[in-house]
């Protein structure tokens, strides 16, 4: 049976430093939630709060529906995976898996079962007597996973478990956490600050900054509808350009990118004409054109990629930024060519100037 996590206005403090500031957020049973923001924003401080390695100043944490906050942590029955792995150098990854088990008062038999079960489930079977140093970084972090689940834990938390792996086996290992996590049904609180990790394995991310949440939502929803410009920035890459809203006679609302061109908007939440903006514009949502009444500016520097080409263009108004066009859209064009910019598409985010809060209406 999966469990919830409730999480309401905690407060977290070290000294006059308060590092979490009455956050709340809800993580429903047998989901893998992520916890994602820049270094220091407070991830690991709360990962450790719901685990029970820090105290809880104020507010509450139910696991299950029962609060937790004076529960220790070897009574919380949470399994905790780490970036360094923490498996013990001198034990067979048997061994290691096992450690957990022994001190629970276990028979031998419900022992050798739970870990020839586990061990499949991780697929570590074929190496169970090797030590450590004779695994790839891949295979230690199977054996921290297979460790922490081998205690049928509640909850599983994981704090940067790829960060110590080169690319390639990040997105191997980022692939087979997410089946395991689904075949086992544990949920799953997982700390990263690569955002294409977290787009990656989640079911749904928390971005934070600074201890304070700023989106809750599904990968695709955050990825789409940012509900702030940092998260717009954070999320992907994002350009970032001026624009100022403009209404006609009928009604039409329209944000204005330059003398020549404006785009017609039909989901803002609320609106002043003249209103000032910020208009976000991931690079694949821009084409090149030959219309003059068009965003104008010079290629700066191009980047082939196979699949794309990424170019880095200067505009007039002095503004940079990155467009992608595919591969077979155009002929490769050098620097110093004059290009012409148009939006693909109304997927484009708008951000009050003064607030920088997206003025997009929820679902538009
Ligand atoms: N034990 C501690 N004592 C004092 N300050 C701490 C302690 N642990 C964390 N902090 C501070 O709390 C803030 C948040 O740290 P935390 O480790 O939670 O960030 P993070 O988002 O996990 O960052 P990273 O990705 O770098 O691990 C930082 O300013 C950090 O210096």
């Amino acid at each position: 049976m999966s469990v919830s996590i409730n999480i309401d206005k905690v407060v977290k403090r070290f000294g006059n430093e308060t590092v979490i500031n009455g956050l709340s957020l809800n993580i429903k049973p047998g989901e893998l939630f992520t916890l994602l923001g820049p270094s220091g924003c407070g991830k690991t401080t709360l990962l450790r709060m719901i685990i029970g390695f820090n105290s809880i100043e104020d507010g509450k944490i139910e696991i299950d529906n029962k609060v937790v906050n004076d529960i220790p942590v070897n009574k919380r029955k949470m399994g905790m995976v780490f970036q360094n792995y923490a498996i013990f150098p001198h034990m067979s990854v048997a061994d290691n898996i096992a450690f957990g088990l022994k001190v629970n008062n276990l028979s031998k038999a419900e022992i050798n079962k739970r870990m020839e079960d586990i061990m499949k489930v991780v697929r570590i079977e074929a190496h169970k007597s090797k030590k450590p140093d004779k695994l790839s970084g891949g295979q230690q972090q199977r054996v921290a996973l297979a460790r922490a689940l081998v205690i049928h834990p509640k909850v599983l938390l994981m704090d940067e478990p790829l960060s110590n792996l080169d690319a390639k086996l990040r997105i191997e290992m980022r692939n087979a956490i997410k089946a395991i996590q689904q075949q086992v049904g544990i949920t799953t609180v997982y700390v990263t600050h690569d955002q294409e990790e977290a787009l990656a394995i989640s079911d749904r991310i928390a971005v934070m900054n600074g201890g304070v949440i700023q989106q809750i939502g599904k990968p695709e929803d955050i990825y789409s509808r940012p509900s702030n410009l940092f998260v717009a920035q954070f999320i992907g890459t994002s350009n970032v350009i001026k624009g100022k809203i403009e209404t006609d006679e009928s009604g039409g609302v329209f944000v204005r990118l330059n003398e020549n061109y404006k785009e017609k908007m039909d989901n803002l939440s609320e609106i002043k004409k003249g209103q000032e903006v910020i208009v976000a514009v991931r690079p694949q949502e821009f084409i090149l054109v030959e219309d003059e009444s068009s965003i104008k500016g010079v290629i700066e520097s191009t980047m082939f990629l196979g699949l794309n080409t990424h170019y880095f263009v200067k505009l007039d108004t002095g503004e940079k930024v990155e467009v992608i066009q595919d591969a077979e859209a155009n002929e490769i064009m050098p620097e110093g060519t004059r290009v012409h910019l148009k939006l693909k598409s109304k997927k484009i985010n708008l951000f009050d100037s003064a607030t920088e809060e997206s003025l997009i209406k929820a679902g538009g």
